[in-house]
């Protein structure tokens, strides 16, 4: 029932309540998937749990109405309760995403079951150290970054000298070819960087603020999908 084995994190848009300017949410999400994109987070790390959980059940509801529950996947940031909430609720949640400091992989598959998506997340090194150690069996992608500093997410990158260390794209590639499981960048990722990105190989990217802060986010998706389907296939 869940998308574990069709899913397409090509085109990814994370958002929440406090990415979208005060605009409706739902809205915004809505013309995303109309536009192409094929993979929806949601995250946020200052809505209540009944936002959370009737924001997946309205996105769920969209996905469905669109006919695209076998295209576009959905899946929450952090929060299994809030994937288990909503499924009990009737939304079909795909998944979760999960980084270092999270709940772990392991048990998010014991809770979610084997049809479900799980990503982790992780800082760049550490994930070609993954890959090496082949310890992916309950990963179905990787997400990486930052590609430049977020202001979505301010402390990514952040070492332990309080420096912002940014991925480049050589980096990436070498993530990309190390690993047997989809890899998905993002962090600052702005239309002009999808062409260097398709050229690393990688399986797509992910975006908040290029979209969601946008005057129009329905057509800054819609020049994000064109320039990526076109640089893909360069
Ligand atoms: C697709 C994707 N990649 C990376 C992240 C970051 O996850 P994490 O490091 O757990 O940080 P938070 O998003 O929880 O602040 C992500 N969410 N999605
Ligand atoms: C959720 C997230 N994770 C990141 C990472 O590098 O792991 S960057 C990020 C936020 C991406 O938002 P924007 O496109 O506005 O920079
Ligand atoms: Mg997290």
């Amino acid at each position: 029932m869940y998308n574990r084995n069709n899913f397409d994190v090509s085109k990814y848009f994370i958002v929440g309540p406090e990415n979208t300017l005060d605009r409706n949410v739902e809205k915004i999400i809505e013309a995303v998937i109309e536009e192409g994109f094929t993979f929806i987070q949601i995250r946020s790390k200052v809505a209540s749990a009944r936002e959370l959980i009737d924001l997946c059940v309205k996105t769920s509801d969209i996905i469905k109405k669109l006919n695209k529950e076998d295209q576009v996947s959905l899946v929450v940031n952090d929060r299994l309760d809030i994937v288990l909430a909503a499924r009990e609720l009737g939304a079909k949640v795909d998944g979760i995403h999960v980084g270092q400091t999270d709940i772990p992989v392991e048990v998010c598959r014991k809770y979610l079951g084997e049809d479900s998506v799980i990503g982790l997340s992780a800082r760049t090194e550490d994930l070609i150290d993954y890959v090496k150690a082949k310890d992916t069996t309950d990963i179905d992608y990787f997400g990486a970054g930052p590609l430049r500093p977020s202001t979505s997410k301010p402390d990514c990158g952040l070492n332990d000298n309080g420096e912002i260390i940014t991925r480049s794209f050589e980096e990436i590639k070498i993530l990309k070819e190390s690993s047997d499981i989809p890899v998905v960048l993002g962090g600052g990722v702005k239309i002009f960087d999808l062409k260097d990105l398709a050229d690393t190989g990688v399986d797509g990217f992910f975006l908040i603020s290029a979209i969601s802060q946008a005057d129009d986010p329905r057509l800054a998706a819609r020049n994000i999908c064109k320039e990526w389907e076109k640089s893909i296939r360069k």
